[in-house]
């Protein structure tokens, strides 16, 4: 009942006051004139209808873009935005998360590279002109400029993301160092209270401690997390940053392990690991040092307060002394880190090569010996942790009893200053000295002054200790700072071409010695007075393989490139695509790869991850295919055209994903590279044994293919063609340059430049095929086998001569038979036939090896010499 009425109150009272509000709100609007409440009304409604539009707008807008996203990611594509930035989806939950990138402007990189390639000559990095990526990492200014260049790309602006993290992280560190102080209070506080018997207060104390502890808890809860924040803001800035230096159109991903090979071949164990390493122990160095030093002076000048200053003078000297006898005693934890890094490296990339060739090593049977490869890498890697483990015990104990035993003494000895020397104890020390009003108020006065000075000089320790050990690790962390800033200028001395030998020659094809011009933006191909040679790593010279080549391809002279084995015919093709330097004369070449450009079939074809879309118009994705306003009708076209119309529908459908190099075939996996050339359809095409898995009658009809279809609007003359319509006569035909050993491509080709010529096989031959001079070349040959062909046709005759010869002499009587079978017992026969003759001329003319013949045993083979002509007898 109580409840009711209680019910029944509120409802009168709301009731009443609604009706307040209504009466108000009635008497304004009677008072105001027509056209306000007019204008009014209208405004409302327009509001609500404006607000209304909004909403729907807003509730549709995302619902295309979850729709968009899941799309996105299905089609494993992306959009590209206005203003140069990527927006990709990826799988978040049950839905997509959206992603803008953005990519680094090379105004950055310019700014950036004088950090990495000219460091200050005071930081030891090289001499300010050549950079140097090897430097002993430790804790030094080389470190120092190292860690302020990242910091430089980790937090490019005082507004960026990351600096609002950061000094949101610094305010919780400092509010936790403000609780410790108030915990600290409180704690002696309790025990005060405690120690008075005084129930109420005690419980209060108890009631306040529970309260800070859930905010203390709360403060150390989101310092974890923002320190993982900052950590994953770094990573972000770093990866990005490395990432588009290290993939983009001056081929650095290439060039930075064949051409330079500063971080060796494992670039991938540095943007992976060392990078993870290096954004978590800078993000936690921040709360491991910068957290230490704000307590330490905090904590630090509220013992100077109860203390005095001699407790004061006492500490500082002891934390100078820890450190120096710590740094003295700490081993070279940076340089270990580093190393233990690289190692690593190796390690994971064994297993990475492994997995990518576990179909050849399988066929080879070579488990035993990819195990003995990686067993002894894990040793290497086990030995040199254990080494480092055993360093650390020492450093552990010293460090334990240190930071741990003889601080804890040292701080009893402090705390007990105000009561044994008053007169030097600070505020502790005046208290002392001061009577107490009610008995015991001394004891409990000492107790709370005790206690709070304790557990001060406890956080104080721990403080301290952390700092202490956070030596530790800014010793790991210039480690990995080292192996991230080496990762970074050497891409940078990549991106830039710096190479430079100051105070010596250059070596021949060295990096320092390019001295050709690549033109980009011909109608054509063009090599003058190029020489082709194996780039080595930097600073050593190349390999000439050719001294000199000069040639020229136009539009619709197709080229085949032929020579033996390593005469340098791929050569030609790393030198066009740019990956390897123009060391002298002049490259031509259109400008663009792809659509109306050049564009380039590896000998080991390439299949990445993704769609089967993605197969065929890779390096495309789905939203260019978009752009080049193609579409699923035009892919299936191309793959009929390369004899590969079946895969959509046996792989079910061209959204599906698989791990493609698996899934084809190699006669496959060639003719998804010929789709993929009509799918792009480039003015030049450089085939490298393009076709050599391919059955020959595919091949031709791929070759005459690309040829006939090879237009510039091919997608057009191939639907056109298939409607029945009349084919439009072509463009720009596709000129092809293939690289082959086979003879049979020729007749698809119309020069041929002929590579391993003369003795050293250094020379070269540049010949239209079907010419005068090539037809002559030809019937020559031709001739010269029909004149091989009839000196075969005489010794045959001759054997005939020569078996009815022999023939005539072992049958009696004169009755031919064919080829006498030459057994041991014929021979034996005719032997004894003759001895019985008596007749030593028995055989005049034949001499029959018996001593081969008996070692022959029951053989039927014997070897018999050439029938002797009647030789003149001297005298
Ligand atoms: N990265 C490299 N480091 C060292 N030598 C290399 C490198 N790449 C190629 N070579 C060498 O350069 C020479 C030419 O190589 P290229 O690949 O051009 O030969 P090729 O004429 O195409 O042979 P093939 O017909 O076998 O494909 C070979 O002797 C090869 O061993």
């Amino acid at each position: 009942m109580a409840a009711q009425s209680t019910l029944r109150h509120s409802e009168d009272f709301l009731a009443a006051l609604i009706n307040k509000y209504k009466s108000k709100f009635h008497s304004r609007v009677s008072k105001t004139s027509r056209t306000t409440r007019l204008v009014a009304a209208i405004f409302l409604l327009t509001s609500i209808i404006l607000g209304g539009e909004g909403a729907r707008r807003w509730w549709k807008r995302r619902r295309d873009e979850r729709e968009q996203g899941s799309k996105l990611v299905r089609r494993n594509s992306w959009l590209h935005n206005k203003d140069g930035s990527r927006t990709i989806y990826i799988p978040y939950k049950e839905g997509t998360s959206k992603v803008v990138i953005f990519t680094t402007k090379p105004l950055t990189f310019e700014a950036h590279r004088r950090l990495f390639l000219n460091p200050p000559r005071v930081s030891g990095l090289g001499d300010g002109h050549v950079p140097s990526t090897q430097t002993k990492p430790g804790l030094n200014l080389a470190f120092l400029h190292q860690f302020l260049s990242l910091m430089s790309i980790m937090i490019p602006r005082w507004s960026s993301k990351e600096a609002g993290l950061l000094v949101s992280h610094g305010a919780f560190l400092m509010l936790r160092t403000y609780l410790s102080l108030v915990v600290a209070r409180l704690d002696g506080e309790i025990v005060r209270d405690l120690v008075a018997g005084n129930g109420k207060l005690f419980l209060l104390g108890i009631l306040k401690w529970c309260g800070l502890g859930g905010f203390a808890s709360y403060t150390n809860a989101m310092i974890k997390f923002l320190e993982s924040k900052v950590s994953i803001a770094f990573r972000t800035r770093l990866t990005r940053y490395i990432h588009d230096l290290y993939l983009n159109d001056n081929l650095n991903y290439y060039k930075l392990s064949n051409l330079d090979g500063g971080v060796g071949s494992g670039a991938d164990q540095f943007i992976t690991q060392d990078l993870t390493l290096f954004c978590s122990a800078a993000a936690n160095l921040y709360s491991s040092l910068g957290k230490p030093f704000v307590d330490l002076c905090v904590f630090n000048y509220q013992l100077y307060r109860s203390l005095g200053p001699l407790a004061l003078t006492g500490l500082a000297s002891n934390y100078i002394l820890t450190a120096s006898i710590l740094r003295r005693l700490s081993p070279p934890f940076g340089k270990l880190k580093a190393v233990e890094g690289k190692r690593e490296g190796e390690f994971r990339g064994l297993h990475s090569r492994l997995i990518a060739n576990a179909e050849e090593v399988a066929f080879y049977g070579g488990s035993e010996m990819e195990k003995q490869f990686l067993n002894r890498e894990f040793k290497a890697l086990k030995s040199w942790m254990e080494s480092i483990y055993k360093l650390k015990i020492r450093y552990n104990i010293l460090e334990d009893f240190i930071l741990k035993y003889s601080w804890s003494a040292y701080g009893y000895l402090l705390s007990s200053l105000p009561v044994f020397l008053p007169a030097w104890g600070g505020v502790g020390g005046a208290m002392e000295m001061t009577e107490y009003g009610e008995k015991g108020g001394k004891e409990r006065g000492r107790t709370k002054e005790f206690i709070t000075n304790k557990r001060l000089m406890l956080s104080l320790a721990d403080a301290g200790g952390r700092m202490m050990y956070s030596i530790k690790d800014l010793s790991e962390l210039a480690g990995y700072t080292s192996r991230v800033y080496t990762l970074i200028a050497t891409l940078h001395r990549v991106h830039a071409n710096a190479y430079y030998s100051r105070g010596r020659p250059n070596e021949l094809y060295s990096l320092s010695d390019v001295q050709g011009t690549i033109q980009k933006g011909f109608d054509g191909v063009r090599f003058e007075n190029v020489p082709v040679a194996v780039p080595s790593l930097w600073p050593q010279g190349g390999d000439e393989l050719i001294e000199s080549l000069s040639m020229i391809v136009r539009p619709g002279e197709h080229l085949l490139i032929s020579g033996p084995n390593g005469v340098g015919k791929t050569a030609i093709s790393r030198i066009l695509a740019g990956l390897w330097p123009v060391y002298r004369g002049l490259v031509s070449r259109p400008k663009d790869i792809g659509q109306d450009g050049i564009m380039f079939l590896p000998q080991r074809p390439y299949l990445s991850v993704g769609t089967l879309r993605d197969q065929v118009i890779y390096p495309d994705g789905e939203f260019d295919m978009k752009g080049k306003k193609k579409n699923e009708n035009h892919l299936q076209l191309v793959l009929d055209d390369a004899r590969l119309g079946y895969l959509p529908d046996r792989e079910g459908g061209w959204d599906t994903k698989k791990e493609w190099k698996d899934v084809l075939s190699g006669g496959e996996k060639q003719r998804m590279g010929i789709a993929r050339l009509l799918y792009h359809e480039p003015q030049f095409a450089i085939v490298d044994e393009g076709t050599s898995a391919v059955s020959s009658d595919v091949e031709g009809h791929l070759y005459e293919t690309c040829k006939e279809k090879g237009i510039s609007k091919p997608s057009r003359v191939t639907n056109l063609a298939r409607l029945a319509m009349p084919t439009p006569i072509p463009l720009f035909p596709l000129t092809l340059i293939t690289v082959s050993t086979r003879a049979s491509l020729k007749k698809y080709h119309t020069f041929n430049l002929i590579l391993g010529m003369g003795d050293n096989g250094g020379e070269w031959e540049y010949e239209r095929i079907g010419t005068e001079r090539e037809k002559m070349h030809v019937e020559r040959e031709l001739h010269e086998l029909r004149e091989r062909l009839e000196q075969v046709e005489t010794w045959k005759a001759r054997r005939e001569e020569i078996e009815t010869e022999l023939a005539k002499v072992w049958v009696d009587g004169g009755d031919e038979l064919g080829p006498p079978v030459y057994t041991e017992s014929v021979i034996e026969v005719q032997q004894e036939e003759a001895d019985e003759e008596g007749g030593a001329d028995a055989s005049p003319t034949t001499s029959v090896d018996q001593s081969q013949s008996q070692s022959q045993g029951t053989s039927s083979m014997v070897v018999v010499s050439e029938p002797k002509t009647e030789a003149p007898t001297e005298g």
